[in-house]
């Protein structure tokens, strides 16, 4: 398959150069390509104009041609080819005035953001390195083209680039860059909040997440953005945990949330800022909510010191199964994985951590609808009664005692059960 891909790049730079114009494998897949790793996708750019691009293949979608991009389809696989250009405008965020073309790879090499993503290979796989991308990446060092501080004025997400790329590929920002860097991040204030949004959630994700929280807590980057979320508070001398085993990057967003003293609602406002989606957004604010009402139990019952009372972790699994009926069994299994690395951090015995995964392995039901009865059996059950808030109050109560161990789950032990608890809704309507 990466043959393939590689030979529709190919196909289509032989057929513009066979027609008289420049073209070249650019950008990433160069980088990576030189990096040994596996290319996802190929760019083009080319001397020939988008209409020129257009009339040369057979298959073609006017992506961005405003901006200079045309994909062509070579069997049903998509190759973005853009004219050379001046201005950067490599997401389509500039105005379509400012693109201006121009006949040269050079000057449009010159425009990119850093020296290893400014390679080009031609049609004989000769490389075209006018900055000494290779060189860097052979020393490990990620380098802007040029003056950093241009680059960062003509994109400031480069600058939140500059921080995944380093974590991805194990790079040290070189001296000019990091500095450039200090003095231009308050323009990230000037930065849309989905292009923030996909850097931070693809450092997150990335290979290295410790080196990226690292850099993110260094740099100060995100304390010029919109967002809440200061990490440069908890900076200060202290190592961060291995955030990577963690299973993914909301998890390990949730637990930067919970680090700076996040509330729940805070940590929710600052996704919808972020523009994640509902279930990203509601995922963590479950995590962080469940983890804080925990902790606040935790704390009012903390156990005396060295000692294990029966009677304490009995309570402690108590609200800890009741968390697992309000946030759903996989929010507790989520918080399990958060308070084992925050019990690592901070050296210091969690029953949670150590008990917790077990508990919920062992619950039998976390909700309504895994009880042996259901709302139709006990309205059988209890006719003529009508349908109303006794019968939810009814449900939650089997729910409870059946998740702590204290019913079996089924039908006849739960239905007798539901007698005695009847009798006692109606006595207290109310509560
Ligand atoms: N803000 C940006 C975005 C992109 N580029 C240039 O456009 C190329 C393609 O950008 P993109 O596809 O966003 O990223 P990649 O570098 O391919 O890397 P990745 O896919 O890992 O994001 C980059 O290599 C770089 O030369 C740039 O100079 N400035």
């Amino acid at each position: 398959m990466p043959e393939k891909l590689e030979a529709g790049a190919l196909e289509v730079i032989r057929r513009l150069t066979d027609n008289g114009f420049e073209a070249y494998m650019v950008g990433g897949c160069v980088r990576d390509k030189c990096l040994g790793r596996k290319v996802k996708d190929y760019d083009i750019a080319t001397a020939a104009r988008p209409e020129q691009v257009q009339s040369l293949f057979k298959r073609t979608i006017p992506t961005g041609l405003q901006h200079g991009t045309v994909t062509v389809l070579i069997d049903r696989v998509p190759y973005e080819v853009t004219t050379f250009r001046k201005e950067g405008d490599y997401e389509g965020y500039r105005r379509p005035s400012e693109v201006e073309y121009i006949d040269s790879l050079h000057e449009d090499l010159q425009r990119r953001d850093f020296t290893m993503n400014a390679m080009a290979l031609d049609r004989y796989g000769r490389l075209i390195d006018p900055f000494g991308g290779q060189d860097d990446l052979r020393e490990k060092r990620l380098r802007c083209v040029g003056c950093a501080e241009e680059r960062f004025r003509e994109d400031a997400l480069r600058m939140l680039r500059c921080l995944r790329f380093a974590a991805e590929y194990g790079l040290e920002p070189e001296p000019e860059t990091w500095s450039a860097l200090l003095r231009m991040k308050p323009l990230l204030g000037h930065i849309a909040m989905e292009r923030v949004q996909a850097e931070l959630l693809r450092m997150l994700a990335g290979a290295n997440p410790n080196l990226a929280v690292e850099l993110l807590c260094k740099s100060g980057v995100l304390e010029h953005t919109k967002l809440k979320l200061r990490l440069a508070s908890i900076a200060e001398g202290k190592p961060w945990p291995d955030v990577e085993t963690l299973p993914d990057e909301l998890h390990r967003l949730a637990y930067m949330y919970i680090r700076i003293g996040a509330t729940p609602e805070q940590a929710e406002a600052d996704m919808r800022h972020l523009a994640c989606s509902k279930q990203q957004t509601d995922n963590v604010r479950l995590m962080v909510a469940a983890y804080e009402q925990l902790r606040h139990e935790a704390v009012e019952t903390a156990m005396p010191d060295g000692e294990d009372l029966p009677e304490v972790r009995e309570w402690l699994k108590r609200q800890w199964l009741l968390a697992a009926i309000r946030y759903g069994r996989d929010t507790l299994r989520s918080v399990h994985k958060l308070y084992s690395l925050e019990a690592e951090r901070t050296h210091s015995q969690s029953v949670w951590a150590a008990e917790g995964r077990v508990w919920l392995d062992a619950m039998p039901v976390s909700e309504v609808s895994e009880l042996a009865v259901s709302g139709q059996a006990l309205l059988r059950k209890f006719a003529p009664a009508k349908p109303g808030p006794w019968l939810g109050r009814l449900l939650a109560a089997l729910l409870e005692d059946t998740a702590l161990g204290k019913l079996l789950n089924e039908p006849e032990s739960l239905l007798k059960a539901a007698e005695a608890y009847y009798e006692q809704i109606r006595e207290n309507p109310c509560r």
